[in-house]
This record gives C-alpha cells, structure tokens and sequence, in this order.
C-alpha cells in the first residue's frame, strides 16, 4: 500500500483527493492537513500531495523536502522562479522527489501537447480560460503553462508577437500577455476549468477547447502521480506528461 497525506486536505481538491486515495485499492491515507494543522503527521508518508494556495505551497514544499518526504504538487502559480528555487532546494536533498503538475487532466494535458504542435502554423494565438468563481489566482496555472508552450514554438519558428492593431483600449480589454500571447481569464459561478486556445491565420482559426466538467476530471491523474512519482528520475519533474507515456 502507497501511504498519502493530503495538504489542503479540507479544500475542494483536498477532499475529493481524500476520497480517491481512500477509494483506491492500492493507496493508503494516512494524513489529512489543512491551514493551522502541524505538519508531523505526514512524516510517515510515502507520498504527500498538495492542494493548497499560491501563498502556502512553497513553505510547505521546503518542509517536505528537508524532511525527505516525496511531493505531488497540484497547487497553481509556479513560474520559472519557483521552479528553480525548488530546484535548488532539491539539489540540496539528494535522492529527493518532487512532481509538479499543472494540471492532472489528461484532455487538458493534450489540449497543451496539441496547443504546442499548432502554434508554428497560425499568425495569431490567444488564450481564453474560464473557471468557477472562487479560484484565487489568475490567469489559471494551466494558462500560463499553455502560454509558456506556444511562446517556445512561436519563437522556435521564428514568429514575433501575433498581429494586433488595437490602437485604442479600456484598460484590460486585451487580457494580459505571457510570453507574447493574450491570455484572458473568465470566472462565473457554476464553471469548473475550461480553456479555449485560439489559433488563426489565412482565412481559416484552429479552436482547440479542453473542459472538466467535475474535479473528478484531475483524479486519474493524481493516482497516477502518486503511484508513478517514485519511478521518475530523482529531482524536479513538471507536468505528468512523462508518466502519460509522452516525452
Ligand atoms: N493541477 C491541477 O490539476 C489542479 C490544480 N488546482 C489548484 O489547486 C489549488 C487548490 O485549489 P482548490 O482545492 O480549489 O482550493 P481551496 O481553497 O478549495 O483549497 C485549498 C485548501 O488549502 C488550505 N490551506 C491553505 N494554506 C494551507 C497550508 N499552509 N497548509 C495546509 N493547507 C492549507 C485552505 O485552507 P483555508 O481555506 O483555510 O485557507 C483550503 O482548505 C489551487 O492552486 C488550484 O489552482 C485545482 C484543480 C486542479
Ligand atoms: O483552481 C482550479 O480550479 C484549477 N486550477 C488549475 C490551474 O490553475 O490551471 C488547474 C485547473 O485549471 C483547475
């Protein structure tokens, strides 16, 4: 059996992550912890996953790694800057796991993995995500990450900035930019995640549109991250992609 603590475990996430570890016949939950709980009790896991907020996770991720405890990470808001400090907490922890997904759907990581393959094509590309009403951060994790793969191909093949002739706007009208692509972020109540990727270019746009409908969506993805993560090479690994099968 595969030991698993959850942090953020009274989230929406964390309880639906409680559920499934508890459902699958494999996997073991041996700690729940929230906001204020101490973290002790996840040292006798063989895998933590965190669901929490963009302000908690890095303490929390520093804490398992000294403590030589294997991490799942779901929780949003790492950019390159993160990403290298736990890269240097981890060079400091030999043998040390850490997985960092984005996202754990597998229609949202293809939507990304496609998104990447059509970029080169189209003269213009823009993001539209859409979520419920209470997520903290904008634009999503997985736009940013989304942003981040067609800005590689787009500046891979040579593109520049999509074209864009607005000369006069309100403030905000045109979203935010993230390596060059517009990224607008929706939030309405009674949505969960949903991500539009809009491609255009001589007469013809390419929409490619990725929806979970339920926070079931994310939980093949998580059990496999917890059974996969010790298979994966020591250090830091972004997105399930590797575990998927996909290089
Ligand atoms: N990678 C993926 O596939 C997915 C990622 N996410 C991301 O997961 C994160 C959580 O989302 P969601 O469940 O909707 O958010 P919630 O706000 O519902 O849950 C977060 C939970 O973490 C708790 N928490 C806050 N700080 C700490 C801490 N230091 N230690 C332990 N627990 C803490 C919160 O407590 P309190 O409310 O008291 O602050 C809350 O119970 C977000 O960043 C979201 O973007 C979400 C879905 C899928
Ligand atoms: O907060 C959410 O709900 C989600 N967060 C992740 C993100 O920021 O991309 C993943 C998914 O979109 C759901």
């Amino acid at each position: 059996m595969i030991k698993v603590g959850v942090l953020g475990a009274r989230g929406r996430m964390g309880r639906t992550v409680c559920e499934t570890v508890q459902e699958a016949p494999d996997t073991e939950l041996v700690a729940q912890v929230d906001q204020g709980d101490p973290l002790d009790p996840l040292l006798g896991c063989d895998v933590v996953v965190d669901f929490t907020h963009v302000a908690a996770v890095m303490d929390n991720l520093r804490w398992c790694i000294e403590h030589g405890v294997t991490v799942v990470v779901g929780t949003s808001g790492f950019g390159d800057d993160r990403l290298a400090e736990v890269r240097s907490w981890l060079a400091a922890a030999p043998g040390g796991r850490v997985l960092i997904a984005p996202n754990f759907s597998v229609g949202a990581v293809l939507m990304m993995r496609f998104a990447a393959q059509a970029a080169r094509f189209f003269d213009s590309a823009e993001i539209i995500e859409l979520h419920h009403a209470n997520k903290m951060d904008a634009p999503s994790g997985t736009a940013l990450r989304t942003a981040s793969v067609i800005g590689e191909a787009r500046a891979k093949a040579g593109l520049g900035a999509s074209p864009d002739a607005t000369k006069q706007e309100l403030p905000g009208a045109r979203g935010t930019t993230v390596d060059d692509v517009h990224v607008h972020s929706v939030r309405v109540a009674g949505l969960v995640a949903h991500q539009e990727v809009l491609f255009g270019g001589h007469g013809e746009t390419l929409t490619i549109r990725h929806d979970s409908l339920d926070r079931a969506s994310f939980m093949p993805g998580v059990l496999l991250a917890v059974r996969g993560v010790a298979s994966l090479p020591a250090g830091l690994t972004v997105g399930i992609e590797p575990l998927l099968g996909l290089d």
